[in-house]
């Protein structure tokens, strides 16, 4: 953040402390923009060349303190309690450099002149990229392949790999697929898995029409104690030693007990860790597609007692009580229906997992207000050289 004389800038890719040249675009309360030119470093901003997305470029030892630091304050200012979170846990190493390699779901668009670009946000701006170098390791050969490959026609491509199964998947999206079959049965004989296209909806990504090309639909990742059906299309996690590692504490955290309900389950990788410590398991989810992947390995791992609701959050008040009630809401946090549900239904325990420290502690704030007592909080690294932070938390119920 910076102060101009045109008022307060908001400059990715520039460091707290650093002298940069920055093209700033007006907003509707601020000016923001990207770093162009490096003219005073920050001393420990990480020497090699990062894609735009990779908004934190520090020395990885130097991130977590700023991630820890983000936690505890966001606890202090919105949510008004006094907890100082657990320490930080690391992304897990992918090789000899910290906070590389971790990546294993990535999409590019196609540079107009040739090679794969990424799209600077809110923009049509294109940088075109030699590598990735956050990317999962199986990804790397599949990107120098789709960089000199002629893809015309196409507005991006997605990759997704396993690093359990150690291939990859690709979606080619926009463009025409009864063009594109030949290109897909070329990938898959240089040992893609398998290919789909998705229409370019502007309903977002992956929100329409999706074919087949070739080759596998899903693949196994290993989360924690959980092997999990993955796609290219929908969501899982990214980073998955960090993600398997969080299950497991989140597993531990959660206790045992008759029933547990887990709200925006996604395909259920957390309520298949829950699993063996409840009677019932209860995961409800809004996603068709996340849904039937998790059912799909509810079935491969002989799980019982686990059963899916394909349905909205808001319908907490049917499926109380329970002794924990599991949440892993999107970005903005809970809504106010799931929490005045959960202060009415008053479940013992409350797991929150948030990719959002700022609406998860205004929901904490809520939650404490409403007579909840958060008794943990543990900041863990899913996103290394990204502002990202992940939190783990568990509130219980009374004073
Ligand atoms: C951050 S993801 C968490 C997924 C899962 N817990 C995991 O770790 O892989 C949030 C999930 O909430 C789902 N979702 C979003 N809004 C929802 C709603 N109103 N009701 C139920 N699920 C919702 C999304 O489809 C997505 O799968």
């Amino acid at each position: 953040m910076a102060r101009t004389p045109e008022g307060v800038a908001l400059v990715r890719g520039g460091l707290p402390g650093e002298l940069v040249e920055a093209e700033l675009r007006p907003r509707k309360n601020h000016l923001e923009g990207w770093v162009k030119r490096l003219l005073e470093a920050h001393p420990e901003r990480y020497p090699k060349p990062l894609p735009p997305s990779a908004d934190l470029p520090l020395a990885y030892r130097a991130q977590l303190p700023l991630k820890q630091g983000l936690v505890r304050e966001v606890l202090a200012r919105i949510a008004r309690v006094d907890l100082e979170p657990h320490p930080i846990a690391p992304s897990p190493s992918y090789g000899p450099e910290p906070g590389l390699h971790y990546r294993t779901a990535a999409q590019y668009a196609l540079h107009p002149l040739g090679g794969l670009a990424y799209r600077y946000p809110g923009t049509y701006d294109l940088l075109r990229l030699d590598g990735d170098p956050l990317i999962a390791k199986p990804m790397e050969a599949v990107f120098s392949l789709l960089s000199g490959w002629p893809l015309g026609g196409l507005e991006e491509v997605a990759l997704r790999a396993s690093l359990y199964e150690g291939r990859v998947l690709v979606a080619f999206i926009g463009g025409a697929p009864g063009l594109l079959k030949r290109s897909a049965r070329a990938l898959l004989q240089e040992g893609v898995a398998g290919v789909v296209w998705a229409e370019a909806s502007p309903k977002g990504r992956f929100r329409g029409l999706v074919r087949p090309l070739g080759g596998e639909l899903s693949l196994l990742e290993k989360f924690g104690d959980v092997l999990a059906t993955i796609s290219v299309q929908s969501f899982a996690q990214v980073n998955p030693k960090a993600a398997g590692s969080l299950y497991q504490e989140a597993a531990h955290l959660a206790g045992s007990g008759r029933k547990a309900v887990e709200l925006y389950a996604g395909s259920g990788v957390l309520s298949l860790h829950l699993a063996p410590r409840f009677e019932e398991v209860v995961a409800v989810e809004i996603s068709h597609d996340a849904v039937k992947r998790g059912e799909a390995d509810r079935r491969r791992m002989g799980v019982e007692n686990l059963v899916f609701h394909r349905d909205d959050a808001r319908v907490l008040p049917q499926l109380l009580p329970a002794e924990l009630v599991a949440v892993n809401p999107p970005r903005a946090g809970l809504s106010a229906e799931v929490v005045r549900a959960l202060l009415e239904g008053r479940p013992p325990r409350i797991l929150y997992i948030a990719c959002d420290p700022a609406t998860w502690a205004r929901d904490v704030g809520r939650l404490v207000r409403g007579g909840y007592r958060l008794v943990f909080a543990r900041p863990y690294d899913f996103y290394p050289f990204t502002h990202h932070v992940e939190v783990l938390s568990l509130l219980v119920l009374g004073p």
